[in-house]
């Protein structure tokens, strides 16, 4: 447990929001209203006018530069929503400060500066960082985990990912899908089938109408594993409909999907029959925010992390990097990681992928926002 939190009479963790966008705002008020054992007691935010506004709504104070945030004395603890190229400073700071940090994927936007942050935990001796990689904590990737451990699809051959968001902003370029959407995919991998990542091929198509002029969206991605195994990942950002995020693993004896019919409640009207498809993110994933955030809370007030580590942040970067010359050149892209330090850097011990997340959690408060 950090010093500071055994001082203080609550016991309870307590956490500064950097960037309280869209993800920022949805976890303060998950940690204010949801989360047993924590409390924001600070917001910041580049606008001042969110950061006021979380800020009142959660019961904190306003720090207007985000490393004196991390470094405020009544700050345990930080969790980072701010967009992908301000992590690597923050999470430095996180590491200099001595403070666990949640930070929301990707880890950094480019493979030097997260292999820097592997090498800066490691110095330091135990692991303070976790990623935002929540699919992790998702009761159906979970399950899909479970069966592949043990052993129902007998040894698992293909991976087939489809990743689509209704819509998204102008700036969602090729290389920017692979670095902030196909990232979850990477990790999906890695988790399920315990194993790295070794070269990316993009395939680029006939491009939507809704897409920006020579921007490909839809993509296909092809990822190849240290053992052979080959994963695809359909990636399509506009695709005017849903959020549509399906996972199946082809094994020698047998397959299973997941994503297929989250919150289905099938209706008949209208002399049709049907169900509805989760709008967003937020919706589909809902459960597994929460998850991860309460299991966050309660590692990190005991100075830890219980989740995907930094070395997996720093695996996801470089595949995606891989993935971004991959999309440049048309060519398949060998991804080559530098040596993993040790101690370990993950709450695993292992590969970065041994972590089974529980499906249920009993400290969480409620489950779906
Ligand atoms: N795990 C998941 O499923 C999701 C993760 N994300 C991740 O969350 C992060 C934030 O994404 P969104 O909330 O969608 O973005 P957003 O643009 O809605 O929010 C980002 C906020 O950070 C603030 N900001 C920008 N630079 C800053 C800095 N240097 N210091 C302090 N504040 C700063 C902005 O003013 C803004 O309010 C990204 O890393 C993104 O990839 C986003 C959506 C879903
Ligand atoms: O992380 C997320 C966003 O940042 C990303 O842009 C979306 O494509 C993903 O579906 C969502 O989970």
């Amino acid at each position: 447990m950090p010093d500071a939190l055994r001082e203080q009479p609550s016991g309870d963790l307590r956490v500064a929001v950097l960037g309280v966008g869209m993800m920022g705002a949805f976890h303060a008020d998950a940690l204010a209203t949801r989360t047993k054992g924590a409390r924001v007691v600070v917001v910041n935010d580049f606008a001042p006018d969110k950061a006021a506004e979380v800020a009142a709504r959660v019961g904190a104070r306003v720090v207007d530069d985000p490393i004196a945030a991390i470094d405020d004395p009544e700050v345990d603890a930080v969790l980072i929503a701010t967009p992908g190229r301000a992590h690597a400073e923050q999470v430095q700071a996180c590491l200099d400060a001595g403070k666990p940090v949640l930070c929301e994927k990707p880890l950094t936007t480019d493979e030097a500066s997260s292999y820097a942050l592997v090498e800066a935990e490691a110095r330091l001796g135990r692991p303070l960082v976790q990623l935002g990689f929540m699919r992790r904590f998702d009761a159906e990737y979970a399950a899909l985990k479970q069966l592949i451990t043990s052993g129902g699809l007998g040894n698992p051959l293909l991976v087939h990912c489809t990743h689509r968001n209704p819509t998204v902003p102008d700036f969602f370029t090729e290389e920017f899908m692979i670095r902030d959407s196909v990232v979850h995919e990477v990790d999906v991998a890695r988790f399920l089938l315990d194993e790295e990542i070794t070269a990316v091929q993009v395939l680029r198509g006939v491009a939507t109408s809704a897409a920006p002029e020579g921007t490909s969206d839809p993509m296909i991605v092809v990822f190849e594993t240290a053992s052979g195994r080959l994963v695809t990942d359909e990636i399509y950002v506009r695709s005017g409909v849903a959020y549509e995020v399906r996972t199946e693993v082809v094994g020698e004896s047998g397959s299973a999907m997941i994503g297929l019919d989250q919150n289905l409640v099938r209706t008949s009207t209208d002399g049709r029959w049907g169900g509805t498809i989760t709008p967003g993110f937020v919706e589909r994933f809902g459960q597994a925010y929460d998850t991860e955030l309460q299991r966050w809370v309660a590692a990190a007030r005991r100075g830890t992390i219980d989740g995907p580590g930094v070395w997996d942040g720093y695996a996801a970067v470089a595949v995606c990097e891989a993935g971004v010359q991959a999309v440049r050149t048309g060519e398949k892209v060998p991804v080559v990681l530098k040596p993993r330090p040790r101690p370990s850097t993950s709450s695993d011990g292992g590969s970065g992928n041994d972590h089974e997340p529980g499906i249920t959690e009993p400290d969480l408060i409620a489950s779906r926002p």
